[in-house]
């Protein structure tokens, strides 16, 4: 594996859900694979788990690891080509991306949607920079439209906690009073268009994700309709792609509550976290036992050590 951007980038996605198994059960096999290797892990977005998630994998696999908050700890990156650089901005991205890969064997990069031109956003105007200026291999740790670590992790923990060969998979849109990117749905449609299961999604109108991510998912507008028989309710909120980044709808009955969840095959929720309590989801469904969004956010561990010993042999 060279870079880990997108679903694209994986060869055999039952290969690497085994992969993430198997360092749930010996995290420390491959701890000479990363001596003396480091990762630079590069945050222009806030983050608990997928920070510690990954620099905790990197540690299994014997890595050195640096971490950098763009704009609080380095300095603000200017990303268009040809820019006249008078404003705030202090470094171009073709000088910070190719210093830094030059410090780092692997680098790993964060950055969200700016949800102000959603052909920019969808350009993976950041991504694609370092991608291009880094030198060295690149993973993907939330950018404009893709969240491939939390992918990797919400199959592995579909696996562990399927009860049928092809179980009946949910994403469920949940209201929130702020714009959020489209990138963890999208990213999660993209992997269980690859899974065997029945997946569909449920949003209210106005709200569809893009087509190239919603692939052959059943796409529904009536959510207690499409829990019924779930075996796996996954939450998470998102803006209008068609009115990008717009807050169309707040409507309350869209919060996940143990009364929807009746309506499912004793289904588990899921959801990449952090969550809101109490708008997004009831307290009463995320304290009860089929709630497994801990489970979930665990496995980011072993996701990203699949991941990571997967570019590390790469080198
Ligand atoms: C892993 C999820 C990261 C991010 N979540 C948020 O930005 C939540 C912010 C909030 O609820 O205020 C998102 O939705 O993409
Ligand atoms: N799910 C996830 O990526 O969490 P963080 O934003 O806390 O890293």
């Amino acid at each position: 594996m060279t870079n880990f951007l997108a679903y694209d980038d994986v060869t055999d996605l039952n290969a690497l859900i085994q992969e993430g198994l198997n360092a749930k059960q010996n995290p420390f096999a491959d701890q000479s694979l990363g001596h003396n290797k480091t990762i630079g892990l590069i945050f222009f977005n806030s983050s608990l788990r997928t920070r510690m998630s990954t620099q905790k994998a990197a540690q299994n696999l014997g890595m050195n690891v640096i971490m950098m908050n763009v704009g609080q700890d380095s300095w603000g990156l200017e990303m268009e080509e040809g820019t006249v650089m008078n404003g705030d901005k202090a470094e171009h991205v073709k000088e910070a991306a190719a210093v830094v890969g030059k410090y780092c064997d692997i680098v790993a990069v964060r950055a969200f949607a700016g949800l102000q031109d959603r052909e920019q956003d969808y350009r993976e105007v950041v991504l694609n920079q370092f991608r291009k200026y880094a030198g060295v291999p690149l993973i993907n740790l939330e950018s404009a439209t893709r969240h491939p670590l939390q992918s990797l992790a919400d199959c592995i923990t579909i696996e562990e906690f399927k009860v049928r060969k092809r179980p009946k998979i949910v994403l469920t849109w949940l209201p929130h009073f702020k714009p959020l990117p489209q990138a963890v749905a999208n990213s999660f449609s993209e992997w269980m268009n690859h899974m065997d299961a029945e997946f569909v999604i449920a949003n209210p109108e106005g709200y569809d994700l893009a087509p190239e991510f919603v692939g052959n998912a059943r796409v529904m507008h009536n959510q207690n309709e499409a829990f019924e028989g779930a075996d796996f309710i996954y939450g998470k909120n998102w803006s209008s792609y068609q009115q990008y980044g717009q807050v169309l709808t707040q409507d309350p009955s869209w919060m996940v509550t143990m009364d929807k969840m009746r309506l499912t095959d004793n289904g588990k929720f899921m959801h990449c976290l952090p969550v809101r309590r109490n708008m997004k989801v009831t307290d009463e469904v995320l304290d009860s036992p089929q709630s497994i969004v801990i489970e979930q956010a665990a496995n980011r561990e072993w996701s990203a050590q699949a991941v990571l010993k997967g570019v590390l042999q790469g080198l």
